[in-house]
């Protein structure tokens, strides 16, 4: 398993070692002797999946704390280009976004630490899934409209398909 630190603070790609045989393939999605290892050293208490058609943009989302929550996002199937914000108020890098190709070809990850706002676009039918440090909490939950002017993140797709929700979500302070 491969750590690498990317440009925003706290933000990691984990790249599993994958061993294929004449059956298929193996590897290890979460290990948390590793992880700790590697500085993931939270707890993680709620999976989440979801499947999204191409060309579908999920986001930008996240929860206020007491209920904010880091996650361990990757693809099962299809691709995405994965999208990170850096809310975080004191941070050098705040309001600046990264964003990462996941896909089941190099089965890669992103850790995302809480006090980022997410959010991606399935470049393919995609199904996505992800580990959360903390329960789902509506009354927490909040975002920021994916098509922001400030943030200008290309999300590389033509006419996405946009929940309503995700629609009127409030422009980046
Ligand atoms: C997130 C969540 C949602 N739900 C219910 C609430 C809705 O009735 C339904 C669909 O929720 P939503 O439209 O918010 O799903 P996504 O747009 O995929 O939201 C997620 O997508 C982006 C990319 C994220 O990073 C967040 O983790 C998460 O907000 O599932 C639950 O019951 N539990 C949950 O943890």
């Amino acid at each position: 398993m491969e750590f690498k630190a990317l440009s925003l603070q706290g933000v990691i790609e984990i790249i599993p070692r994958v061993f294929e045989d004449e059956r298929g393939f193996f590897f290890e999605s979460y290990n948390e002797k590793v992880f700790k290892e590697n500085g993931i050293a939270d707890t993680f208490v709620q999976d989440n999946q979801s499947f999204s058609l191409k060309n579908v943009v999920r986001g930008l989302h996240y929860q206020n704390a007491p209920y904010a929550q880091a996650k361990l996002v990757r693809v099962i199937s299809g691709q995405v280009l994965d999208v990170i914000v850096d809310i975080r108020p004191d941070s050098a890098t705040y309001g600046q976004h990264l964003k990462v190709i996941l896909d089941a070809q190099k089965q890669n990850m992103l850790y995302v630490p809480a006090g980022f706002a997410h959010g991606f676009t399935a470049l393919e039918d995609t199904v996505f899934v992800y580990k959360c440090t903390n329960l789902y909490n509506k009354a927490s939950e909040s975002g920021i409209y994916w098509a922001d002017e400030t943030l200008d993140i290309d999300w590389e797709v033509e006419n996405p398909i946009v929940s309503e929700k995700d629609r009127i979500l409030p422009r980046f302070n």
